[in-house]
């Protein structure tokens, strides 16, 4: 079997009486990886114990087969990181403060800084790259801390709320980058957000957390499988169309425009299409509905509960 990107087992933090992650069970494969839930939902805190910055207060957790805690140098070595606080110095430019990190990882000189000018030139700061770091836009700040977690050429990027006070437009560059060097230079990213929306769309995987607990890990695909629900829509006549359904026994919830029913038996699908062929409906789609990923923190229905 392949090893995991990274795995835990039952992993739990505590700061006092604050219980930040709590028995956290999860496997992931390499790839893009969104790391979501809400704030205090325990992302910072996962991460720093990836990167062996605190140690859990229960279970384990391995990153590329290797402990953070024992194995700290090894890890930071193959794992670049992000911070969500600005931690920039302003009075450096963004070559000397990216050479210098390079330098702290270990590279000589002349590798820093050609490894800095990379890296730079990557999250698209090269031209830009002597210029004090005070002077730059929150974007470019956030491409400066970028920069920094890619300059010892890592496998594995942990990226803590990166579009964090960016405007939309900011945002969306931001995002496209990660997507980019996950994709383009085959580097693994786990890229933590509050935001769920943000980062589905340039994730292979997400692992969703709520108050320290495990709500879901999986692939975005497995996330967004055909579900054993029917969507019926006819561009007129929904009402009656229900009506009808309902008469023949079938369990009809709507939902906007679309009509819902539980596939049930196999029949279900013909007995819809009859029933809107009887009734001379114009039918404008019946097909299985996917399932979204927001459902994964959408509040449960009375019936579920
Ligand atoms: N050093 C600390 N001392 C005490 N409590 C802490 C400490 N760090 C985090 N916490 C608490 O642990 C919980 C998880 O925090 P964490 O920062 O990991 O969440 P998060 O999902 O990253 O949220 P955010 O996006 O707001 O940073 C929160 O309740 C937080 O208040």
């Amino acid at each position: 079997m392949p090893v995991s990107l990274i795995a835990t087992q039952g992993l739990t933090k505590t700061y006092g009486p604050v219980t930040a992650l709590a028995d956290l069970t999860v496997s992931v494969e390499p790839g893009v990886i969104g790391l979501v839930g809400a704030n205090g939902a325990g992302k910072s805190t996962f991460i720093k114990i990836m990167l062996g910055l605190l140690a859990p207060t229960g279970g384990s957790v391995r990153v590329f087969d290797l402990d953070p805690t024992r194995d700290t140098d090894r890890v930071r070595a193959r794992v670049g990181y992000m911070p969500e606080h600005d931690c920039l110095p302003p009075d450096l430019s963004a070559a000397e403060f990216v050479t210098h990190l390079g330098r702290i990882s270990g590279l000589p000189r002349t590798a820093a800084r050609e490894r800095a000018s990379e890296a730079l030139r990557h999250v698209g700061l090269y031209e830009e790259r002597y210029r004090q770091i005070g002077g730059y836009s929150t974007g470019m700040k956030q491409r400066v801390k970028l920069a920094q977690a890619l300059v010892h050429d890592p496998d594995l990027l942990l990226l803590d709320e990166p579009t964090n006070g960016l405007d939309p437009a900011g945002r969306d560059a931001m995002l496209n980058l990660v997507h980019r060097i996950g994709t383009e230079f085959g580097i693994s990213v786990v890229v933590c957000s509050h935001l769920l929306g943000e980062v589905e769309r340039i994730c292979d995987s997400l692992i969703a957390i709520e108050g320290g607990r495990l709500l879901r890990a999986d692939t975005i695909s497995a996330m967004t499988t055909a579900s054993d629900v029917l969507a019926v829509e006819v561009s007129d006549g929904t009402e009656e169309l229900a009506a009808a359904l309902t008469a023949l026994g079938l369990p009809v919830r709507q939902d906007g425009r679309l009509l819902l029913v539980p596939l049930d038996t196999e029949d279900t699908y013909d007995r819809i299409l009859r029933c809107v062929a009887d009734l001379d409906l114009p039918l404008h789609r019946l097909d299985q509905r996917r399932h979204r990923v927001a459902e994964l923190f959408a509040p449960k229905e009375p019936a579920d509960v």
